[in-house]
């Protein structure tokens, strides 16, 4: 239905900007890309889903999030993916979590200042009804 379309672009709107945003922070430019596997070989055997903010971009232009719900759980997988990964107390390592941490709690922020609860509602209408 056309205004069932209309709701889906709005979505992809405010993921698009939430996206963008995080990537301008200079506190996440370590989840800007994918994890080099060149430069961390044994990375793919330790992370089942590796996930990092270029690629939620590219699954929101792919139409793949019908929710803000599902694109949440795909933002989650960056910070814990880290916090799994890096889980040594050297300053390293800390220095990621501190930055994963933040990540975790600047998505839920925007989403509880920015997220009208009428309109994720229409958007799990939306899913349940396909
Ligand atoms: O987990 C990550 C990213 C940081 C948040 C996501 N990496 C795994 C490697 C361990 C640590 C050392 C760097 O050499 C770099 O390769 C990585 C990248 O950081």
């Amino acid at each position: 239905e056309e205004q069932e379309e209309d709701v889906l672009r709005e979505l992809r709107l405010f993921l698009r900007n939430i996206t963008e945003r995080l990537s301008l922070d200079r506190r996440f430019k370590a989840f800007t890309k994918p994890v080099d596997i060149e430069e961390v070989p044994d990375y793919l055997m330790v992370i089942k889903k590796p996930m990092d903010l270029s690629t939620l971009l590219t699954n929101i232009d792919e139409h793949k999030y019908v929710t803000v719900g599902e694109f949440m759980a795909d933002a989650d997988f960056i910070w814990k993916n880290a916090l799994e990964y890096n889980p040594d107390s050297d300053p390293m390592d800390r220095n990621i979590r501190h930055r994963a941490c933040a990540l975790k709690d600047t998505v839920r922020a925007i989403i509880r200042d920015e997220l009208d609860e009428d309109f994720e509602r229409v958007c799990e209408e939306i899913r349940e009804s396909r």
